[in-house]
């Protein structure tokens, strides 16, 4: 099956710092592909030079590839409109508009906004609709925004580090939405729970010091204690507990 994207030899430079330095890696059409790396390591950096939103005066050099479109000259807004729905790490819903008005804002014209579709995987922001978004628990704006980027269609999904800063058992239910989402969407997503990346990837691409220091079948990666501690500074063991069961403390940020 060919890759929904394809990376090769990117490269960022911001604010003189040679944060990736010839990062190559594929992402399947199916199913969730997994970023994985220390903190600091260029994770949010990758997805954002995907998306176009590399700081102003970031240098960004390489090829980055959505089926035969060459995604790196061309502005966020015609990324998205092409099927790049990305979900930033701080959410970013608007917090003085209400949840239905961050949808709405999210309505793309020329197509029908998929409220059904959202509204199955996310009930919450149906009951919650006059509430401003500013006043949800972090759980509920992390679905607000993932809900935001799924009333559109999409190709291919980023998703940065969904599940920081939420309690245990929000992070469970982030991880079902997302575990639904990938059923039909492929999925690129940093993650820091170990336990999530189990219930979740397929795939996993590692970075260390601005290249891709390990890629393959995420389930054998986890499996391997002593690599994954080497890579991610945290042992897999460390992340047993089940996303499943609401027990979700693995990786190396534990919230
Ligand atoms: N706008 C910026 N100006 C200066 N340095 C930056 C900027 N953005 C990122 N960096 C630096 O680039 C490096 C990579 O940051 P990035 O946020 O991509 O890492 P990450 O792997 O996502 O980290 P974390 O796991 O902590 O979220 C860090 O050292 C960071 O300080």
């Amino acid at each position: 099956m060919e890759p929904v994207l394809n990376v090769e030899n990117l490269s960022v430079r911001i604010a003189g710092l040679h944060i990736l330095q010839g990062v190559s890696f594929t992402v399947a059409p199916t199913g969730v592909t997994v970023l994985l790396g220390r903190n600091g390591v260029g994770k949010t950096t990758t997805l954002r030079a995907i998306v176009g939103l590399t700081p102003r005066g970031g240098e960004v050099r390489g090829t980055v590839r959505m089926g035969a479109q060459s995604l790196l000259a061309r502005p966020t807004h015609r990324l998205v409109r092409g099927g790049l729905g990305y979900v930033p790490e701080d959410r970013c819903v608007f917090a003085g508009l209400t949840v239905a008005e961050n949808l709405r804002l999210a309505e793309r014209r020329g197509t029908t906004p998929a409220y059904d579709k959202v509204y199955a995987l996310f009930p919450e922001l149906d009951r919650r609709g006059r509430q401003r978004a500013g006043s949800l628990s972090g759980g509920q704006q992390q679905m607000l925004a993932i809900g935001r980027v799924l009333l559109n269609d999409n190709r291919l999904l980023l998703v940065d580090e969904p599940t920081k800063g939420l309690a245990p058992k929000v992070v469970t239910e982030v991880a079902e939405v997302l575990e639904r989402v990938a059923e039909s969407v492929p999925v690129l997503l940093v993650e820091q729970n170990l336990a999530v990346v189990r219930r979740l990837a397929r795939d996993a691409v590692v970075l260390a010091a601005g290249q891709v220091a390990w890629a393959g079948d995420a389930q054998q990666l986890l499996l391997e204690t002593a690599l994954t501690k080497s890579l991610l500074g945290v042992g897999s063991a460390e992340g047993h507990a089940s996303a499943a069961s609401g027990g979700a403390t693995g990786g190396k940020d534990a919230h």
